[in-house]
């Protein structure tokens, strides 16, 4: 039984690091465990333009400790100018865009309405290179909330790819089999996040003895075939697939509400409970792929110099943690894990 694993140092290739109060709070618990991490832009109003993305850089340059780096997205409009986007990403402002179709989650009210308003955007993002991260889910009402995934492959990212089919693409924090099994047989310039908790809960979980708001987040957990799927291709060694936690905070009283946030904020202990699953499977030896590996290979950037330590061992998560001027309850919290993240090393 291998009671130790030393990797090297992780990207998280998903993050919500917020704004304002949060935002140091936010980047020391990311930090602590990833050298580097894909900022989302769905700030309340959102990053849409390189200006906005460099002063949010430096916001989170002011509260980051040496060594981590942010690396910055624009949030697609209908608006968005791709004059702008491309001028950010040769300047290394930017590393990708990303795709909320409106209204499918937290902050997406300005997000794209429909795909073909942003053709010209893809045609340039096409041809310079740079990456199309896609919150995959549609969003009329009609579609059920467990179907909105598998149903956005069928009638957006297919049509998409026929249209730009050497576009790099990473199908965000997937949670379907279908999304897996797309992934696994798409070329190699299409990609995709997993999170810890899809791997780790299904559905019941959100009505497991009551409704349990800190289980809810978007895509929404499905059934347990599609859980089981998700673990079977994180862990089968291939390069598609990559660390994402979407570490999402919101404060309990906007979790605990009749009309709660959706969001679970796993930055404090993804790597433990990530290689927890590894350690479930039998996969071990292909954690640092998966970690630290596929994400830079895929956004051709160098693997991080340095290592982390996680080490088998009990912890007990705290039931809240300090958000900015409230609290928040994690990932897995007043639960008992049994892996422990010992430190970063170089
Ligand atoms: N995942 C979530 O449930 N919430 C995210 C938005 C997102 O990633 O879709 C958030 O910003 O709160
Ligand atoms: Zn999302
Ligand atoms: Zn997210």
């Amino acid at each position: 039984m291998t009671d130790s694993l030393t990797i090297r140092r992780p990207d998280d290739w998903h993050v919500h690091l917020r704004d304002g109060a949060f935002l140091a709070d936010t980047v020391a618990h990311t930090a602590r465990q990833f050298a580097r991490a894909i900022v989302m832009p769905n700030l309340s109003p959102p990053v849409t333009t390189t200006a906005l993305a460099l002063a949010y850089r430096d916001r989170i340059a002011k509260v980051a400790p040496a060594g981590f780096t942010p690396l910055m997205t624009l949030y697609l409009t209908d608006g968005t100018d791709p004059v702008d986007m491309a001028a950010g990403f040769a300047n290394g402002a930017v590393t990708a865009c990303k795709l909320y179709p409106a209204h499918a989650t937290t902050n997406s009210a300005h997000g794209v309405t429909d795909i073909r308003s942003i053709y010209p955007v893809l045609e340039t993002m096409q041809a310079i290179g740079m990456p199309l991260l896609v919150h995959g889910e549609v969003t009329d009402a009609a579609t059920d909330i467990f179907d909105r995934e598998a149903v956005f492959i069928e009638r957006v990212l297919i049509p998409t790819l026929r249209d730009f089919p050497a576009l790099k693409l990473v199908f965000e924090h997937i949670t379907t089999k279908e999304a897996a099994e797309f992934v696994a047989a798409a070329p190699d310039n299409v990609a995709a996040t997993i999170t810890c908790h899809h791997l780790v809960i299904n559905r019941n979980a959100i009505f497991a003895g009551g409704i349990r708001p800190h289980a809810y987040c978007l895509p929404i957990a499905k059934r347990e075939v599609h859980r089981l799927a998700l673990r079977k291709a994180a862990t089968s060694g291939s390069a598609k697939f990559f660390l994402g936690t979407d570490t999402a905070p919101h404060l309990v009283q906007a979790k605990e509400s009749g009309c709660g946030c959706a969001g679970i904020f796993n930055a404090p202990n993804a790597l433990e409970s990530y290689v927890t699953v590894f350690d479930e499977e039998g996969a071990l030896g292909r954690f640092e792929a998966f970690a630290s590996e596929n994400g830079p290979k895929f956004y051709g950037l160098p693997l991080n110099e340095g290592t982390v330590t996680l080490t088998r061992g009990e912890t007990v998560m705290p039931a809240r943690l300090p958000m900015g001027e409230g609290e928040i309850v994690p990932w897995l919290a007043g639960e008992t894990m049994n892996w422990r993240f010992a430190g970063a090393e170089g």
